[in-house]
């Protein structure tokens, strides 16, 4: 499927991610280096804007790099970009780590997969149907 971007970003998308990719990897558009101290957070532009199809989300995760490297990641994760947001894509960090993490423009901080969801309708009711798990749950059959 075709979605529709602007890139006001000061950097290309790569072609390997505009083609028949499951997302994208989102750069942070900043004019200055950004530092990020311990257990700060930050929300980091992309320049990026989508227009999502109804019935589509797309959604914000972290690298797996930066968090097993630096102790960083997405606040909100999966943070959710609805399908009628017109505004700029950013991204949340927080620095889990005990040292400063530094970004800079243009630099990879994030991840994003669009995913189709269903569209529900809540139907009100006072009863719903009997399972073996029933109310049980936060490791009620053990100890993890
Ligand atoms: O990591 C994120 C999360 C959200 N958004 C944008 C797109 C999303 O559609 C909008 C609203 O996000 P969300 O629904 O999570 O916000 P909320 O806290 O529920 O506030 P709102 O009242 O604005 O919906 O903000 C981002 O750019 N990055």
């Amino acid at each position: 499927m075709q979605i529709k971007i602007i890139n006001k970003s000061t950097h290309q998308l790569p072609a390997y991610e505009t083609a028949h990719a499951a997302g994208m990897d989102l750069r942070a558009n900043i004019e200055e280096q950004i530092i990020i101290k311990p257990l700060q957070r930050f929300l980091i532009p992309t320049g990026l804007f989508i227009e999502l199809p109804i019935g589509y989300e797309a959604q914000i995760r972290p690298r797996s790099g930066l968090a097993y490297k630096h102790g960083v990641t997405v606040l909100n994760s999966p943070g959710t970009i609805d399908a009628d947001y017109r505004g700029e894509l950013k991204v949340l960090l927080v620095n889990l780590s005990d040292t400063e993490f530094v970004v800079n423009n243009g630099e990879r901080i994030a991840q994003m997969v669009v995913a189709k969801h269903e569209t529900v309708v809540w139907e009100s009711t006072e009863e719903l149907s009997n399972t073996d798990r029933g109310a049980g749950g936060y490791g009620h059959t053990g100890k993890g």
